[in-house]
């Protein structure tokens, strides 16, 4: 039977987009692991490693490694299986790897006691539907993730990453044991830069989104811990 250790209550993920371990570090000292998990994400991970991520599980964070691997499916069983053994809470692939890379990350986690949740990336909320006309796709944005997660599920994944302008037609056609997680995700005023498909965090969670992964938002701001704090506020209040 499979264990994982519970978490916050929190659906905040802070992403820790950090040029180096020092600097990630700093700010994950200014929140509390009570209040939200954190995402080390491809370029902290490239510059720091795993001994970042074991300085952050020892000030009691839950880690989601977003590596995004997409690879054949011998070379994402590997990475996956890795990522296990060092203790994370979240890891991801991406759903354009296909069905059989889908099949063998899930395989490569089946006998293990303590799993990470494993999710796979449908369309990057940096896309939007002209992005992916120009990609060759024929389907918008909504429709691919709809596929995407379509395949995920079929895999026997834990669930996705989406806009949370799609969760409401994941969790109909999904049920509520399938995780969304959605980045994308910017407070009121804040700049987009280079996201497209955005909601605000009280959105995000009122269209059914289990996780918010919230990076600028917090990391930009001069008092992170007060930004995390009046984010999960609002969310009380929208509840
Ligand atoms: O897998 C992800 O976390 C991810 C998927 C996606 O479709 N879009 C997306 O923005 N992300 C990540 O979520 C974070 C969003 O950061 P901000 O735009 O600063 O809030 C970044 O670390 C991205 O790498």
């Amino acid at each position: 039977m499979t264990e994982r250790v519970r978490g916050p209550a929190s659906p905040v993920i802070v992403a820790l987009d950090y040029a180096d371990g020092d600097a990630a570090l700093a700010l994950a000292d200014r929140l509390d692991p009570a209040l939200c998990r954190v995402k080390v994400g491809k370029e902290l991970f490239t510059a720091a490693g795993p001994a970042l991520v074991e300085a952050l599980q020892a000030r009691g964070f839950q880690i989601f490694l977003d590596l995004k691997f997409h690879d054949i499916p011998n070379t994402v069983a590997g990475a996956v299986r890795a990522a296990a053994e060092l203790g994370v809470w979240m890891v991801n692939v991406h759903a354009g790897g296909g069905r059989r890379m889908l099949e063998a990350a899930v395989a490569a986690l089946a006998d293990r006691r303590d799993k990470p949740l494993l999710i796979a990336v449908t369309v990057l909320t940096s896309l939007a539907d002209a992005d992916l006309a120009e990609l060759g796709y024929a389907e918008s944005a909504r429709e691919r993730v709809q596929r995407l997660a379509r395949l995920t599920a079929e895999a026997g994944l834990d669930g996705v990453v989406c806009s949370a302008q799609e969760a409401p037609q994941l969790r109909a056609a999904h049920g509520p044991g399938f995780q969304l997680v959605t980045p994308g995700i910017r407070a009121a005023g804040d700049a987009v830069g280079d996201q497209r498909r955005v909601v605000t965090p009280a959105e995000g969670l009122a269209l059914g989104a289990d996780y918010l992964v919230i990076g600028r938002s917090i990391t930009g701001s001069a008092d992170p811990a007060g930004a995390l704090s009046a984010i999960i506020d609002g969310l009380h209040e929208a509840r």
